[in-house]
Formats: C-alpha cells, structure tokens, sequence
C-alpha cells in the first residue's frame, strides 16, 4: 500500500490510498465507487467512517502497559467515543526496573509494539500518536538518581521514536496529573461530561453530583480525585477545568510511598525499628509464608531511607502470622493524623475536604477487592461484612491459599491480606469513609472495553479531543438533511417545469387561450 491520504472533502474526513492501479479505502470505511484509474483525479466516495488510533503505554512502577484506543475521525469531539481496542502488558519490571542496565528499558518494549503494528492498518502507522508516561516507580528513581532515570526515559524514547508510529513524547507525569487523568477518563467513558434531553434537564433543576471521583491504587503511589462543593482551602490540590461547556472545581491529591507495594515497604521499615533478631514476624502474611529481605537494597528507596537503621545482619526473614487485626493496627501507624492545620485532613497534614459523591475504585483497588469477590454491583456488601471477609482470607494458613490458587502469581498471592488491609485503612482512616457511605465506592475495572486509569484521559487532552465549550450539534441529521436536499431539488424541479410550460406552450394547450 502506498500514498496514503487522508483529508477533508464533502463535510467527511476522507482516507484513501492507491495499491496499484486500485484506489482503497481504509477499514472502517465505505466508498461507492472504486476508481480504477490511477491517474483519474477525482475520487467518489462515500464515506461512512475513518477510524483514527492512538497509543499510550502506562510505564507504572511495577510493570508496563500498552493501550491502543481507535475513534471515528469525524466524531472525535463527542464524549464517549474513544474506546480501548488493545491492551498489552510488557514482560518484566516496570522501567524504573531497569535503574542498573538503562538500555535495556527501551527495547522491553518492543513486543507490545510489534503487537500494536498488527492492530493498527500499516497504512495509518505514520499518523498515530504514540505516548508514554511514567509514574511513581520513575518519580522515586529520579529522586534517588536522576542521571539513571534520564537515561531509563531516553532510552524508552529512542524504541518509540525507530517504531513506524507518531513519537510524542516520553515523560513522567506528576501525581496531580496521573489524578485528573484518571478522574477525566472514568467520567468521559461513563459519560457523565453531555448530558442529553431530559437528563440534562433533570441535572440541571436538581443539581444532582454528575461526576464520580475517582480513586486509584497503583503499587508506588495512589490518588484521590473528586469534585468538591467546598472552598479549597489548599490552592496545590485545587484544579479547575472547562469541559463541554461546564466548569469543574477539582480536588486532587497523589500520596507518593502509599502505593500497595511501598505502602508494605513503609509497614517492614517501621517493624525494622524494633526487631532483636533477623526474625520477622509479620501478621499481614499468611501464617506458613516467609519472604527472605536484602537489608542493604531495602534502605536505598526514598521510601523508607529516613528510616535508615545498622543492623547486625544483612538478610532479614519474614515469617507470617496471619492476624488481620494486629495487621490493621501496625498499617494505621503509617497514617499519621497529629498534625492539621486546614478544617479536615486525610493524613501526613495534607488538606481533604469531607469526601462527597459516587467513586470510582480502580488498579490495585479492583485487583484486590476483585480477588476477594468484593466488586459485587449487584449484592453490594457492607463495610463489616468487608472486613470480616478479609479477616478470615488472613486467617487462612499459606499452604491452604498456595493450592487453592495455584494459578495466581504468588507475588501476588501472598500480598493479598497485606492489601486488603491496607485499602481499607487508606479509604477508613486515611479519607474517613465510613459505613453509611461505604457503597459510594465502585470497585471498576473497565467501563465498557476500556481499562479504567489515567491513560485514555491523557491521550483525550493531549490530541484536543475534550473541548472547552459544547460543540454546536448540527441542526438535522444526515438523513433529514439529505431528505431535505431532495424535496428541494424536486420543487425546483417542478418550478422551472412550470414555468417553461407557461412560456413555451404546446398548441394543444393554447386553445381556448386569446
Ligand atoms: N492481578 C493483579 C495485578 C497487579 N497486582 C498488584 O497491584 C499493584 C498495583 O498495580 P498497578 O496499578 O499496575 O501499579 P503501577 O501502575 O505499576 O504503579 P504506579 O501507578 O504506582 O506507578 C502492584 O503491586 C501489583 O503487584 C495485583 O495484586 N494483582
Ligand atoms: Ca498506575
């Protein structure tokens, strides 16, 4: 295939290349009539969509995801219409993984792109926008070493830049942005930014909450995203957007170090304090399971470095115990609420208005709460009844879960308790969630076929795909206007028939006329 176009004609976006003496259109079009001629210039078509793509890869802290999302071109600025079409997950670490062989980032990337050429048509590889962004594992290593992470983010874009996409950018996003993104994206797909006709009217006369917040756990930072009815009192987590035509007043924090993953290097940092021996014992995990520690490379993490300590042993075993109250107890101490100075807080003295509205649940909130058979809709659980289910999965001995999951990772597996404990001290004692508004929260995973996360929302602001203002929806549809078009032709039609009748008239019918 070669020559590829795609341009504006007949109020429709147009793509059509040339194979041979052939023109084609792209999939996902439909053309009338198939010119044969290679030298004919004009080109009938008509057109009924082009479908665009982009591609966005989420490098997290603990591994690599790439998205590949298509719309129809010439419906880009509707809500709802972006849709994830692929979803590949890269092998290995996440890149910041990569801090003591950087040029092996890049090029772990390479399968997932090789996927995503089979699933964009090669003839518009040249147009998609392909974007990376990094978050909290590369926000910790450029903290802890800035020329790695500079040569990590180099070399990821130098693979992005050989791929046959549209290279825009390899960057870390900050916490607030990974937030609002995330908060973007569950809104625009549960379409909750146009409402139409009597929905529209009924929000308007009852002022009802229209957007959900939204809460994301990743494995080394989590945020919390809402609209709130309060004054700010904290202009850093106060964002303000324009969007089909309606303004948002946004609060948003990101908690760097409280992604599941750091969260439980916090917890094994604050016990380290206090061990006599290389002995561990921790209720979090199953009793039955040990983890074996490397003192040396634990303390270099930003997020337990403040608590530095010698140790008269270099290795540290970790024994489970498999006591989810003890567990709650030792995870509530990572909160510290001493310190506020706003009217309400959630911890660590940052600002949280009082939590309001439906949320959106999702990564790390999903994977665990779905593992536990917590995400239920329809039969929503109470509060208590969470946690029992969570105390009695703690409960459990290790041997006992290693066989009745033995299909689950086990890093995954044994992390389990420790997560489910933590989630609810982060919603319980960090945002002050409580029963009566507990069943607020929606344990997501996808809306539609799109993964709930920040990336759908980065790629809908960056190619401009959100307008400020609604846009003009056009006055008739297609069909009425093509109906239109033809009654119009027929009356002219009719017109000039008469009138040529009148000035011209046949003899047979001028008689009796003086
Ligand atoms: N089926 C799964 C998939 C992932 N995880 C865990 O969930 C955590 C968060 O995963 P993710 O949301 O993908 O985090 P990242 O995006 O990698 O991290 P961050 O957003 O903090 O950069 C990780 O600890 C991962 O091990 C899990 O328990 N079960
Ligand atoms: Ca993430």
């Amino acid at each position: 295939m070669h020559d590829m176009k795609c341009q504006d004609g007949f109020g429709a976006l147009i793509c059509v290349w040339r194979s041979g003496d052939l023109w084609n259109t792209s999939p996902g079009m439909q053309m009338a009539e198939q010119v044969q001629s290679p030298s004919q210039s004009v080109i009938t078509v008509d057109l009924v969509a082009c479908t665009e793509y982009g591609i966005v890869l989420d490098a997290g802290s603990s591994h690599t995801n790439l998205y590949v999302y298509e719309w129809p071109a010439e419906k880009e600025n509707d809500t709802g219409v972006v849709q994830q079409v692929e979803v590949c997950k890269v092998e290995g670490p996440g890149i910041s993984g990569y801090s003591h062989a950087t040029e092996k980032a890049g090029p772990s990337l390479a399968q997932c792109l090789q996927q995503a050429k089979e699933v964009i048509p090669s003839a518009q590889h040249k147009e998609t926008p392909v974007y990376l962004g990094a978050t909290a594992g590369m926000r910790l290593l450029r903290r802890q070493n800035e020329s790695a992470a500079d040569e990590v983010l180099s070399s990821v874009g130098n693979t992005l830049r050989s791929a046959p996409f549209n290279f825009q950018g390899a960057r870390i996003i900050s916490g607030e942005e990974e937030g609002a993104y995330g908060w973007i994206t569950i809104n625009y797909l549960l379409g909750n930014f146009k409402q139409s006709g009597w929905k529209k009217l009924l929000y308007t006369l009852k002022s009802l909450s229209e957007t959900s917040g939204a809460l994301d756990l990743g494995g080394a930072s989590t945020q919390i995203t809402f609209v709130s009815k309060h004054v700010s009192e904290s202009p850093e987590n106060q964002l303000y957007f324009r969007l089909y035509g309606k303004d948002y007043q946004v609060y948003t924090h990101s908690f760097l170090c409280y992604g599941k993953d750091q969260a439980l290097q916090q917890k094994l940092a604050r016990d380290l304090q206090t061990v006599e021996n290389s002995s561990l014992p921790d209720p979090c995990f199953h009793k039955g399971y040990e983890r074996t520690i490397n003192i040396n490379e634990f303390f270099k993490n930003p997020c337990t470095s403040d608590k530095k300590k010698q140790l008269p042993f270099s290795q540290l075993y970790i024994k489970g115990e498999g006591d989810y109250q003890k567990c709650r107890e030792s995870i509530q101490k990572l909160f510290d609420k001493s310190n506020c100075r706003f009217s309400s807080c959630s911890f660590n003295g940052i600002y949280l208005p009082p939590v309001q509205g439906d949320f959106g649940a999702f990564s790390a909130f999903y994977f665990v709460m779905n593992f536990l058979n917590l995400t239920s809709e329809s039969s929503p659980l109470a509060l208590n009844k969470v946690t029992s289910t969570i105390e009695s999965f703690c409960a459990r001995p290790w041997q006992e879960v290693k066989t009745a999951y033995h299909h689950i990772k086990e890093k995954y597996l044994s992390e389990y308790c420790f997560s489910g404990a933590y989630i609810l001290s982060l919603l319980e004692n960090g945002y002050a969630f409580t029963e009566n508004n507990w069943q607020k929260i929606h344990f997501l995973g996808k809306i539609g076929s799109s993964d709930a996360g920040w990336t759908l929302g980065y790629m809908l602001n960056l190619t401009n795909m959100i307008p400020a203002e609604e846009p003009a929806s056009p006055p008739l549809s297609h069909g009425s206007y093509v109906g239109l078009m033809v009654l119009c032709s027929l009356v002219l039609v009719s017109v000039l028939l008469f009138a040529w009748l009148l000035f011209h008239k046949p003899k047979c019918l001028q008689k009796g006329i003086v």
